[in-house]
């Protein structure tokens, strides 16, 4: 797949089935995660992944935070159902090092890159993607069960699976309204 191509007219598909990736293809997803710019090389990122079993205890995890907040019933049920919404779900996870010339912000931007350059390298082996993210990503009890340190952040829950749809046409935007020059 042509990289302009890929970056000028990709779309996110929410409904993801199985297979999820696996193997070779998995490993490049991540080491695209591994590309994303790193400043003064800190590497502050960290990748759990659920699949199979790991969704059902993803699950367990989002529904034990829920039952933690006091959340009514529905909001239980809905945190305990969304890791089935693929077949794997990877969160991703801004290790945060203190450094006097990169803020944890740069940080947390830099994780967020691997969020988009592991949606990109699925999309780019006939994959798909969606970054999600939602209340549960500052939870203290999500936090504590997936080994989230206090200063470390939940950037995302990616998932990512086979495409279920034709992705939606991209969006006609006006580049004048983005953009001006000094
Ligand atoms: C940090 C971040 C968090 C997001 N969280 C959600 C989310 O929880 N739920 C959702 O429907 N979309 C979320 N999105 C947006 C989708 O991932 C997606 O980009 C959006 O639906 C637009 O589709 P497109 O990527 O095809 O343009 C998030 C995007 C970002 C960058």
């Amino acid at each position: 797949m042509d990289a302009l191509d890929l970056l000028i007219n990709r779309r996110s598909i929410a409904k993801l089935s199985a297979p999820a990736p696996e193997g070779t293809v998995l490993e490049n997803i991540i080491k695209a995660g591994l590309r994303a710019p790193d400043h003064a090389a800190l590497t502050p990122w960290h990748f759990v992944i659920a699949q199979g079993e790991g969704l059902n205890k993803l699950s367990s995890i989002l529904e034990q935070a829920a039952i933690n907040s006091g959340s009514d019933a529905a909001v239980v049920e809905k945190a305990k159902k969304a890791p089935f919404r693929a077949p794997m779900v990877i969160t991703v996870i801004a290790k945060i090092t203190e450094h006097e010339k990169v803020p944890a912000v740069e940080q947390v931007i830099s994780a967020g890159c691997a969020v988009q350059a592991m949606q990109m390298a699925a999309v780019a082996q006939g994959f798909q993607g969606f970054w999600r993210s939602g209340k549960w990503m500052f939870d203290a009890t999500v936090k504590q069960s997936l080994g989230v340190s206090d200063e470390d952040e939940i950037v995302g829950f990616l998932y990512l699976g086979t495409p279920g749809c034709t992705p939606m046409k991209v969006p006609e935007r006006d580049l004048s309204k983005f953009v001006e020059y000094l």
